[in-house]
């Protein structure tokens, strides 16, 4: 149990459970190829069995972290920070986004949408997943959709999400790790056949960085 001090910090922002911080490149998405630093948010309980990254579940198990030593972390790498998680919008993330943009940082988002939008962001990257879907904001502020595509069934649920988001997002579909060798063949027929859609790959593991 965490202390009622760090537990209220933690409710209003000013805390975060930290999971890691890593400066490495965009891997995935509009961005990909790009230099960024990454803020890792533990928290996450939307479940998904193929989640590359389910140590960041447990909230538990990764520390309440100061945000100012974020942000003091952060801006000395480049100058986009991307703040992931497991869920970070599980979270409270207006202290987070506030102190960084006035570092002069601009902000980005790994989100499944699935709780309510807090935060400023500059590039707001939705990954909507069956099991939670996204809230109404997150649909409206996406500036690309990405879809994961794990099984055919999923270029329908993919269809399904980009009628609800907003019509400047960008759309994406990547193939899921463990099945990229099936789905990835799939997604290239699928985006010749359907050009509002792009490819995303998640160059950062075929480039073994983080
Ligand atoms: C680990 S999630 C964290 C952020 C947020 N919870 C979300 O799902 O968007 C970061 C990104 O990785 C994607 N992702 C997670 N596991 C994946 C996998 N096995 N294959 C491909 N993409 C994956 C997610 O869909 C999301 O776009
Ligand atoms: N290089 C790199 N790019 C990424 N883009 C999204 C990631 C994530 O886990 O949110 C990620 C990640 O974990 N590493
Ligand atoms: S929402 Fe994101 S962090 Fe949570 S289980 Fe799904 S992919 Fe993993
Ligand atoms: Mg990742």
């Amino acid at each position: 149990m965490l202390q009622k001090e760090t537990q209220l910090a933690v409710e209003k922002g000013e805390m975060l459970p930290l999971m890691e911080e890593f400066y490495t490149i965009q891997g995935e998405g509009y961005h990909t190829g790009t230099a960024a630093y990454f803020i890792r948010i533990g928290g996450c309980d939307v479940g998904c069995h193929w989640c590359d990254v389910k140590e960041s579940w447990n909230a538990e198990l990764h520390p309440p972290t100061n945000t100012d030593l974020i942000v003091d972390n952060a801006k000395k790498y480049a100058d986009t920070v991307v703040v992931t998680g497991g869920e970070p919008l599980t979270w409270d993330m207006s202290l987070l986004t506030s102190k960084l943009k006035a570092q002069n940082l601009k902000v980005h988002i790994e989100t499944s949408g699935a709780y309510e939008v807090s935060g400023t962001w500059d590039w707001f990257c939705l990954s909507p997943k069956k099991n939670k879907l996204p809230v109404q904001s997150a649909y409206d502020m996406a500036h690309e959709l990405k879809v994961i595509i794990y099984n055919k069934h999923d270029f329908i649920f993919a269809e399904e999400q980009a009628a609800k988001v907003n019509p400047n997002a960008i759309l994406f579909l990547q193939p899921e790790w463990s099945k990229k060798e099936e789905m990835t063949p799939l997604i290239v027929d699928y985006v010749m056949n359907n050009p509002k859609w792009r490819v995303s790959l998640q160059t950062h593991k075929y480039l073994n960085i983080p």
